[in-house]
C-alpha cells in the first residue's frame, strides 16, 4: 500500500524533455522544421479570421465590392489549404523524429541493460521491465510528435493574437484578456495539486497491471486449488487502490480545473458590455466589436489546450523519471584485461554476500578443481544458487574474492568471463525458434553435425528425431511444447556446444525423469572431463559421485568432502542423506537404479 508521503510526491514535468533531449541528436533539423511548420500553420489559421473581419467591416459600412470579396475568399481558401499542408507536414516530420528518438532511446536502454549485473533482473517483474523498455519510451511519441510542436505553436499563436488585439484596440484587448491570467493561475494551481498524486497513481497503475498479469499467469494453480476468490482479492485490492487514487486526483484537480476552464471562456461577459459602451460612446466601430467577439471567444483556447496536455504529460514524466533512474544505474565494472588461464579451478576466498543489506553468504571458501565435479547441496534457501550465481558475476561479491585460474573474476574482461562459464538454469528459457537454433545459441557458428553431437551427448537426440520436423521443429508459445526434462536436455546440449571450461548447473536435472536422469548423469560425467563442473542439486543421488560435496547451511559451508567420507562423519550430510532416502525418492532409485546406498 502506498504511503501518504509517497502519494504527495511531486512530478517533474520536464523529465520527459530530459529523457529525450540527448536522443534528439541527428533529428534536430527535422524537429526544428516541424515546430516552425506548426507555428506557420497556426498563423495561417488566423488569416481567415482577418479576412472575415475585413469582409464584415466593409459590409457594415456598405463598401463591400465583389472583386475585393472574391479576393478575400480566395485568400482564405489558399490560407486554409496552406495551413492544412503546413500542419500535416509538421506532424509527419514530428512523428518521424518521435520514432527515431524512441528507437535511439530503446537502443540505449538495451545497451545499458547489457552492462548491468544480471542478478538485477531477477528482482524486477517482467511487467516492470516491459513498462521500462516498451511502454515508457512509446509514450514519448505523444510529447515529441504532438505535445511540443502543438504546444509551442499554441503559445506563438496566443502571443500573436494578443499583440493583434492590442494593435486593434487596447481597451477591448484588456477586456478580452482580463480573465485569462486568473484562469491560468487556477489551472496551474489545480494541475500542481493533482500532480502530487501522479507518482502514487503511476505506482498503483503498475501494481494493478502486475497483479492482473500474475493472476492470469497463475490461473492453473488458482483453479486447481480452488482459490479463485482469494486470489482475485489481490487484483481487486489493486484496482480499488487505483480507483481511490484516481478519485483523490479528481477531488484535487476538478473543482479548480473546471472553474478555470469556465472562466477562460467567460471573457465574452466583459467583451460585450464594454464593447457596447464604447460603441455607444462612438469610440468603437461595429466591425471592430465583431472582431473582438469572434476572436475573444477563442482567445484562451490555445493556452487551455496546452494546459490540458499537462495531465497526460505528468503520467509520461513519472515513467520518464523511472527510466532516467534506470539509465543512471551504475554499469557493472568491466575493467579487466584479457588473461590467459593456466587452469580453470574456481576458488572462493572468504566470500561474503547479501541482497539489499540482508546477509546471505558468510565466509565461503572452497576450490572447485578442473576435471572434477563439485556439488552444492543443502536446505532450501541456504544460499546454493547464490554461490553459483556469483561465479559469472550475476552479482559482485561484497567481501573476499572469486578466482578462475587464479584470476579474480572482476579482473577478467566480462566477455572472456562469459565465454569461460556456461550456466544452465533450472527454468530453462527457450526461444520460439527451431530446436537447432535453440541449441546453436551456445555457439552461433556450430555446424549441424556439432549441434547433433551436443544433443546426443545431452541425451536429447532421440526425442528430437522423434518429433515431426526433427531439429527443425519450432518450439515455444506458438510451436511445439516440450516437457520440463526435454527442455533441460536442450539447455544442457546448448552448454555442451558452448564448450566452456567451467560449467554450472543450477538444479539443471530437476525435471528429468529417472530414466533420462541416469542418461544425463552419463552425459555430465563425460562433460566434466577436463572441465570444472559445479552442480547445485536437491536430488542427492545425482551428486553422490561428485569429487567434492559442499554442504551449505545458513549461508556457510558446514561440511565438505566425498559422499562416503561425509557419511562416516555422521553430521549434517548424513542427516540430509537419511532424510532424502526416507522421502522415498532415494529408495525408489535404490530399487530400480541401484544408486542409493
Ligand atoms: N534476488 C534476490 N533478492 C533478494 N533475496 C534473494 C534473491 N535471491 C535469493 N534471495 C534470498 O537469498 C537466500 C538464499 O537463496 P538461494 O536461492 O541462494 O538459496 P538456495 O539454497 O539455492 O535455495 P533453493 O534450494 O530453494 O533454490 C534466500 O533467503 C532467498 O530468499
Amino acid at each position: 500500500m502506498t504511503t501518504q508521503a509517497g502519494e504527495s510526491q511531486q512530478v517533474n514535468y520536464l523529465a520527459s524533455l530530459q529523457l529525450f533531449a540527448p536522443h534528439l541528436r541527428g533529428s534536430r533539423i527535422k524537429f526544428v522544421a516541424a515546430v516552425m511548420l506548426a507555428v506557420i500553420a497556426v498563423f495561417l489559421e488566423l488569416l481567415p479570421i482577418w479576412a472575415a473581419y475585413r469582409l464584415l467591416s466593409d459590409a457594415i459600412v456598405g463598401e463591400l465590392e465583389w472583386p475585393e470579396a472574391i479576393k478575400l475568399v480566395s485568400f482564405t481558401a489558399v490560407a486554409t489549404a496552406s495551413g492544412f499542408v503546413a500542419m500535416g507536414s509538421a506532424l509527419a516530420l514530428s512523428h518521424i523524429v518521435a520514432f527515431d528518438v524512441i528507437y535511439r532511446l530503446r537502443s540505449a536502454l538495451a545497451r545499458h541493460m547489457a552492462t548491468l549485473p544480471l542478478g538485477l533482473f531477477a528482482t524486477r517483474r517482467s511487467a516492470d521491465a516491459k513498462r521500462l523498455i516498451v511502454d515508457g519510451p512509446e509514450q514519448l511519441e505523444a510529447v515529441i510528435a504532438h505535445g511540443l510542436p502543438e504546444g509551442i505553436s499554441a503559445v506563438a499563436s496566443w502571443i500573436a493574437v494578443s499583440l493583434w488585439l492590442f494593435a486593434m484596440d487596447w481597451r477591448m484587448a484588456l477586456a478580452t484578456i482580463f480573465v485569462t491570467p486568473i484562469s491560468l493561475a487556477l489551472l496551474a494551481f489545480a494541475t500542481a495539486r493533482g500532480g502530487r498524486r501522479m507518482a502514487a497513481y503511476q505506482a498503483a497503475n503498475a501494481r494493478m497491471n502486475a497483479a492482473t498479469s500474475e493472476y492470469l499467469a497463475g490461473m492453473p494453480v488458482v483453479k486447481i486449488f480452488n482459490r479463485t476468490g482469494e486470489s482475485f482479492k489481490d487484483v481487486s485490492d489493486a484496482v480499488c487502490d487505483y480507483a481511490r487514487i484516481e478519485t483523490a486526483w479528481g477531488r484535487d484537480y476538478l473543482p479548480m480545473g473546471s472553474t478555470s476552464q469556465t472562466l477562460a471562456l467567460a471573457n465574452i461577459v466583459f467583451i460585450l458590455p464594454i464593447g457596447m459602451i464604447l460603441l455607444q460612446a462612438g469610440s468603437l466601430d461595429l466591425g471592430t466589436l465583431l472582431f473582438f467577439v469572434i476572436l475573444g471567444a477563442t482567445y484562451s483556447q490555445p493556452l487551455l489546450r496546452m494546459f490540458n496536455q499537462l495531465h497526460p504529460i505528468a503520467h509520461i514524466s513519472t515513467d520518464a523519471m523511472e527510466i532516467i533512474e534506470f539509465l543512471a544505474l551504475t554499469p557493472q565494472a568491466d575493467i579487466g584485461k584479457p588473461s590467459s588461464l593456466a587452469h580453470h579451478d574456481v576458488t572462493f576466498e572468504r566470500v561474503c554476500f547479501g541482497y539489499e543489506g540482508k546477509e546471505v553468504l558468510r565466509d565461503i571458501s572452497f576450490t572447485a578443481k578442473t576435471g572434477e565435479v563439485t556439488a552444492l547441496i543443502g536446505p532450501s534457501g541456504s544460499g546454493k544458487s547464490t554461490i553459483a550465481s556469483l561465479i559469472p558475476r550475476f552479482h559482485d561479491v561484497q567481501h573476499g574474492r572469486i578466482t578462475i585460474g587464479g584470476i579474480d573474476v572482476r579482473d577478467m574482461r566480462l566477455e572472456q568471463l562469459l565465454d569461460t562459464v556456461a550456466f544452465v538454469f533450472q527454468d530453462t528459457f527457450l526461444f520460439s525458434e527451431t530446436i537447432a537454433a535453440n541449441i546453436r545459441f551456445g555457439r552461433a557458428d556450430a555446424s549441424d553435425a556439432e549441434v547433433a553431437a551436443a544433443a546426443t551427448a545431452a541425451r536429447a537426440n532421440d526425442f528430437i528425431l522423434a518429433l515431426p520436423n526433427g531439429y527443425q521443429t519450432v518450439i515455444g508459445a506458438s510451436g511445439h511444447r516440450l516437457s520440463g526434462g526435454e527442455r533441460q536436455r536442450i539447455a544442457i546440449a546448448r552448454a555442451i556446444l558452448k564448450d566452456a571450461p567451467v560449467i554450472i548447473l543450477d538444479e539443471a536435472t530437476a525435471f528429468a525423469d529417472p530414466e533420462n536422469e541416469a542418461l544425463i548423469q552419463d552425459a555430465l560425467g563425460a562433460l566434466s572431463k577436463g572441465r570444472t563442473l559445479i552442480m547445485v542439486a536437491h536430488r542427492l543421488h545425482t551428486t553422490r559421485f561428485a569429487e567434492q560435496i559442499l554442504v551449505v547451511a545458513d549461508g556457510s559451508i558446514a561440511e565438505c568432502g566425498r559422499h562416503d567420507d561425509l557419511l562416516t562423519r555422521n553430521g549434517r550430510y548424513t542427516r540430509l542423506w537419511n532424510d532424502y532416502i526416507d522421502t522415498g525418492t532415494g529408495m525408489a532409485r535404490s530399487s530400480d537404479g541401484g544408486i542409493a546406498s
